[in-house]
């Protein structure tokens, strides 16, 4: 669907519209009196929320890369149908696939726009192609549903169509928080929770029975954790707080270092905090069957 027929759709006068970056992506521009919010159609990408009265809540890189079939760094690219590197590059009949999977990079379809009291509604969906199946992934039908307000919900619903064969993937919404200094940031929730170290060889690693502090490049999996985890910014006077259901891994991630679509010293200004199902838990439906995971996101000013 090009601009015009998105925004004769979808548009909302005053609180939705679409608009094109130079560079020819299509995204949503959600002002609402609860929140400010933008969503590529590519990966379906959400890169900024900012409830009236606050800080953006989301961290977008000032270099990331805003180019058709090009990852965003930033905001809560969607991994699908695998987290991070493709770990069955050799599956029947597929290739090996792009860190995350297809779906961040892929153009979704818009199918629902609505105001419900303060919340704006968007359902984005993505269906096979020929990209998908050249990486052996056909019958598999996905919805993402936002719930964008003075708090944030962002629903993944992923249905198998295949008559016989159970679909098998991993999943992520993978969210960059904004924070005033990552050094003075904390999380707690993953206390009792031993993690893969990706940092040392995927070493597994005791529970910390402590708050997460960042001295460090950081990148953990915490398996088999549906806890809330909450980001303790302390310069930047809140809290932000991750509820999660039917995920049963949690990914801590800040690269600690210039990327080449990370300035300099952004990544100060970033925790990832992700809700995920991947590493112990990826996800299997059977035919006709299908999983919702969710990820609530709120924000205290403390
Ligand atoms: O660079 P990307 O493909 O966007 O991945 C960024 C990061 O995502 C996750 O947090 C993974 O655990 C990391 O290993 C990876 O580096």
């Amino acid at each position: 669907m090009n601009l015009t027929q998105l925004n004769e759709d979808f548009g909302l006068p005053g609180m939705l519209r679409f608009e094109q970056t130079p560079t020819g992506l299509i995204y949503a521009e959600v002002s609402t009196p609860a929140a400010a919010a933008t969503v590529y159609l590519q990966g379906a990408h959400l890169t900024h929320w900012q409830p009236t009265g606050q800080q953006p809540v989301l961290f977008l890189s000032r270099k990331s890369d805003l180019e058709p079939g090009k990852p965003i760094r930033g905001g809560v690219p969607i991994a699908f149908p695998w987290f991070a590197v493709d770990q069955k590059a050799d599956r029947i009949n597929g290739k090996p696939g792009p860190s995350h999977g297809f779906a961040r990079t892929e153009n979704w379809t818009l199918a629902f726009a609505a105001l419900s009291g303060d919340d704006l509604h968007l359902t984005f969906t993505l269906a096979p192609n020929a990209t998908s199946r050249s990486m052996g992934f056909d019958h598999f039908r996905v919805a993402f549903q936002l719930t964008i307000g003075r708090t944030l919900t962002m629903q993944l619903t992923v249905a198998n169509d295949a008559p016989v064969a159970p679909l098998v993937f991993e999943e992520a919404l993978h969210t960059y928080f904004a924070v005033a200094d990552v050094h003075e940031v904390s999380v707690t929730g993953l206390e009792p929770t031993a993690y893969i170290d990706k940092t040392d060889n995927f070493k597994l690693k005791p529970a910390l029975h402590a708050p997460l502090t960042f001295t460090g490049f950081t990148d953990r999996i915490y398996n088999h954790t549906k806890a809330t985890c909450v980001l303790h910014d302390v310069l930047g006077k809140r809290r932000i707080v991750v509820e999660k259901t039917n995920s049963d891994t949690t990914v801590v991630f800040n690269p600690w270092k210039e990327l080449p679509d990370l300035g300099p010293d952004e990544w100060h200004e970033l925790l990832c905090v992700e809700t995920v199902n991947a590493a112990e838990s990826p996800v299997t439906v059977g035919p006709g069957k299908a999983h919702t995971m969710q990820a609530h996101i709120s924000v205290e000013v403390v």
